[in-house]
């Protein structure tokens, strides 16, 4: 478990620590304890358990979060509900004097408070996704499964590529122009990572990934098919415009310098490709497979003319 976000959030673990520990130590000291037979362990599992899923919500936001506006107001409406669902919890436990009966009052105040705080909250994570949904379109399209993205390359995975082609298939008869695949294949990959490392190479797949993505269009999607090879999946694109675009991909690719960890390196990847147009009666193997054949074949033209 990565928890680099958990220690960005010291002081909001701190003020939820003395948060529990100041209404565990004024529950505690002005409750007497109802006694084993007046328990109802029923209400006591179901309020305990609330709970404790509050918290564990309240860790996972910042586990998975930077720090932020929308960070501090998830963490204040969960916590204010948290804060409401202990007091309901200990009230399980213990009765309070007449004096202190406030404390037994009070505990469902704090939760609306805290769920109005969530939806603001809420309503600050759709915009601030709005955005990140802007940045990630290359990758994502229309669904997400962090299972089904490439971790090096931060790309869609081949399997999601696969089940896209698919849907493409399915829609091939309302489109226009049909669509388009492109392959991307980096030459002498083998060589670069003995020469450099595969930490290197992890580098440059990563770069590579991101070069890709700002050069193709919104629709497009891209992912790692295999080790140093990948696909973009041009929709609604004839071959001529396919051409064109791979053509001001490749260029793009082929100009990236890619800096090593020595101020010396800085090198030129040359790059194979192949692409294709779908058909009507093809299928995802087949095209993946015609992707392939062009794909050794402009290798073989290559290393001829090399
Ligand atoms: N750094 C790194 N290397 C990888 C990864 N996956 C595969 N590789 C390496 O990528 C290399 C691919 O080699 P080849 O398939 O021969 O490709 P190539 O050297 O580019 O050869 P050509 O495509 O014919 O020019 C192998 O050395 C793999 O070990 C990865 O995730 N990270």
């Amino acid at each position: 478990m990565n928890l680099t976000f958990l220690k960005l959030h010291r002081s909001l673990l701190f003020i939820l620590a003395t948060m529990l520990i100041c209404v565990l130590t004024l529950t505690l000291s002005y409750g007497h304890y109802k006694g084993h037979n007046n328990i109802d362990w029923f209400d006591v599992a179901g309020e305990g358990g609330i709970t404790i899923m509050t918290l564990l919500w309240i860790f996972f936001i910042l586990l998975s979060r930077p720090k932020g506006r929308v960070t501090n107001l998830l963490f204040a409406g969960l916590a204010i509900m948290n804060l409401s669902m202990t007091l309901d919890f200990i009230d399980e436990f213990v009765n309070y004097d007449k004096n202190q009966a406030w404390l037994s009052t009070i505990e469902s105040i704090p939760a609306p408070f805290g769920m109005i705080l969530m939806s603001i909250a809420l309503y600050h994570w759709h915009q601030e996704q709005m955005s990140i949904n802007l940045q990630l379109r290359n990758r994502e399209r229309f669904y997400r499964e962090h299972q089904l993205s490439d971790a090096i390359s931060g790309l869609a995975s081949a399997d999601y590529m696969k089940s896209q082609i698919n849907r493409e298939l399915n829609l091939l008869h309302h489109n226009e122009h049909g669509f388009s695949l492109l392959m991307i294949d980096i030459a002498q990959f083998d060589c670069f990572n003995r020469q450099f490392g595969a930490k290197a190479g992890d580098k440059l797949l990563h770069e590579f990934a991101q070069v890709l993505t700002l050069n193709v269009r919104k629709n497009d999607l891209v992912c790692r098919y295999a080790s140093d090879c990948f696909i973009v999946l041009l929709p609604d694109t004839p071959l001529n415009m396919a051409d064109e675009l791979s053509r001001s991909i490749i260029n793009a690719l082929e100009s990236f310098s890619f800096q090593g960890s020595t101020k010396k390196t800085n090198i030129k990847q040359k790059v194979h490709r192949s692409l294709i147009t779908a058909q009507h009666d093809d299928s995802t193997s087949a095209l993946l497979s015609k992707l392939h054949k062009g794909l050794l074949n402009n290798k073989r033209l290559f290393e001829q003319t090399a």
